[in-house]
């Protein structure tokens, strides 16, 4: 009975929204021994067919694999994704340029959504104590009470309660409606002036239409493009550009117009047929940035994932952060000891920073990519990065790096950053003197003479004279 009597003891957590993060979130939850509630708006996507809108595939990197590790599900996502080892830059004359993301063993994963999604939820599910409830919709919940209101799809009201509700109903989070009702919460949205678009290559006879193991880039500027690879052979190519951009093109011709304007040596990949005809699908989707603080109510109420941090997707972590919430919650829950009183807050206090500084990056590597990254710009960039990791490892990481594939704290790999581009740009001033310096005290300490320097310009004025003269 002692079992009994704890088990009674056990507290009821439901999990507010059942896409990524949620479903994560309940495994961890579920793991503890707490009765799991999963309430999803949605019908059970294990049996419907396809999920349109959503990215159909995603990058997954170190701070996800671990909490995915957390529950013993690293081993079988990471089977179902393709590595990518580095990145491929496709040029607008054609030329690709691979730029490894660092030593062999370091890569990132192409992985399916949906699949995931669908593997979370039955990872959820596989618990004794976790209840699925599909097709309930949070209208409104009680945060004195804990009281939840769920509207189903055929219109009926259903109310539950929960010692501790977890909101990870992403960006536009019903659970977090109650906390902008309250004072001294800090809440902030912006859409940027992008959207994107998904477009699948196809397979070429089979194969993959273009390597498989990178992701795929077409910096333009204002206009980018990357590729991730599916399982099926297929890639599924993310088109990012200004609405007013998707706006000005209305016919099947703007399209290819357009393409080969920009990304000529997609259209024979892609194929014109398929191109015209995904391009009109859907519409351009938006892209929005959500921060808030804090993420907690009382005793009551958690946000996680996109609930609390929607970020741009310009460095491939909004998935990874929200994954990691879930690893760094669960840590907080064993320093104090399940306490939610003491660990709501302290989550809070811990985790605003890193996920604010993750959704700063973001939004920084948005304008930084539409500002002025180009094929060249970006392989300079990466490169020097590369350099200088190689010739100072301890000391300069690139961002990238320590982001991608570390778990040092968002909000430290900042903090680093700067310091690196501090020291880096001191070198750079300092090499930049020493060099003005030097030259100056050569030319002073062994002045060349300069009549000969006059000579040969003339000498090589006549030359080239002679050789534009028929
Ligand atoms: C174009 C694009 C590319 C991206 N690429 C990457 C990438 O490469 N790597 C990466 O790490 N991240 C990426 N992301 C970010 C990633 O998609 C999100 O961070 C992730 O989906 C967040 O998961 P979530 O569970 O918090 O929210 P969601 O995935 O939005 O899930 C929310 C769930 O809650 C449900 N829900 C909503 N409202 C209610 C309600 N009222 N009641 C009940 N249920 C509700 C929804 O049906 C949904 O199932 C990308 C995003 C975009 C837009
Ligand atoms: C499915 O839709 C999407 C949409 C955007 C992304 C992804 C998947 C996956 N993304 C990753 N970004 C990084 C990264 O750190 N940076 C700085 C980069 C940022 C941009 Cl925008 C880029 F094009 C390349 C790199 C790069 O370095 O390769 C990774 Cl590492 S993975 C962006």
């Amino acid at each position: 009975e002692r079992s009994a009597s704890r088990q009674a003891k056990k507290k009821v957590v439901a999990v507010v929204g059942g896409g990524l993060v949620g479903a994560l979130n309940a495994c961890f939850f579920a793991n503890r021994g707490f009765d799991v509630e999963l309430y999803e708006s949605r019908e059970d996507i294990r049996r419907a067919k396809v999920v349109k809108g959503r990215s159909i595939n995603l990058a997954l990197s170190h701070r996800g694999r671990q909490a995915l590790k957390h529950v013993g599900l690293e081993e079988k996502i990471v089977s179902q994704g393709i590595q990518m080892q580095a990145r491929m830059i496709h040029s607008l004359n054609g030329k690709q340029s691979p730029i490894p993301y660092g030593k062999k063993g370091q890569y990132i994963l192409s992985v399916d959504r949906a699949n995931l999604n669908k593997e979370l939820l039955t990872a959820a599910e596989s618990y004794p104590n976790t209840k699925m409830n599909f097709d309930h919709k949070l209208q409104d919940w009680n945060a004195e009470t804990g009281l939840m209101t769920f509207v189903r799809s055929d219109g009926s009201k259903e109310q539950a309660k929960a010692d501790l509700i977890v909101g990870c109903d992403g960006a536009f989070s019903a659970i977090r409606k109650q906390f902008l009702r309250r004072s001294r919460f800090d809440y902030s949205q912006t859409y940027i002036p992008h959207g994107y678009m998904e477009l699948t290559m196809p397979p070429i006879n089979g194969e993959f239409a273009m390597k498989p193991n990178y992701l795929h880039i077409w910096p333009r500027n204002t206009f980018m493009m990357i590729a991730l690879p599916n399982l099926d052979k297929t890639f599924t190519c993310t088109l990012f550009m200004p609405f007013e951009e998707f706006e000005k093109i209305t016919t099947g011709d703007e399209v290819i117009e357009f393409f080969q304007k920009y990304f000529p040596d997609t259209i024979p990949l892609i194929g014109v047929n398929t191109l015209q005809r995904d391009y009109f699908r859907l519409p351009a989707q938006a892209m929005v940035s959500v921060k808030c603080n804090p993420y907690h109510i009382g005793d009551v109420c958690v946000l996680m994932g996109d609930a609390a941090h929607a970020v741009v997707p310009f460095y491939g972590q909004g998935m990874n952060a929200g994954f990691e919430d879930c690893i760094v919650f669960d840590e907080i829950m064993d320093q104090f000891n399940e306490d939610f009183s003491a660990v709501l807050p302290e989550y809070t206090r811990v985790r605003v920073p890193d996920d604010h500084a993750i959704a700063d990056l973001a939004m920084y590597n948005y304008i930084e990519m539409r500002a002025h990254v180009n094929s060249k710009w970006f392989i300079f960039r990466k490169r020097v990065d590369n350099i200088l990791h190689f010739l100072m490892p301890k000391t300069i990481i690139p961002l990238y790096t320590m982001v991608t594939f570390t778990r040092t704290r968002y909000h430290e790999a900042v903090k680093q950053w700067h310091w690196q581009n501090k020291v880096i740009n001191r070198g750079l001033l300092l090499s930049a003197v020493g060099a003005v310096l030097g030259g100056s005290y050569l030319l002073i300490k062994h002045p060349p003479d300069l009549s000969k320097l006059i000579v040969s310009a003339e000498e090589m004025w006549d030359r080239l004279v002679a050789l534009r003269t028929p």
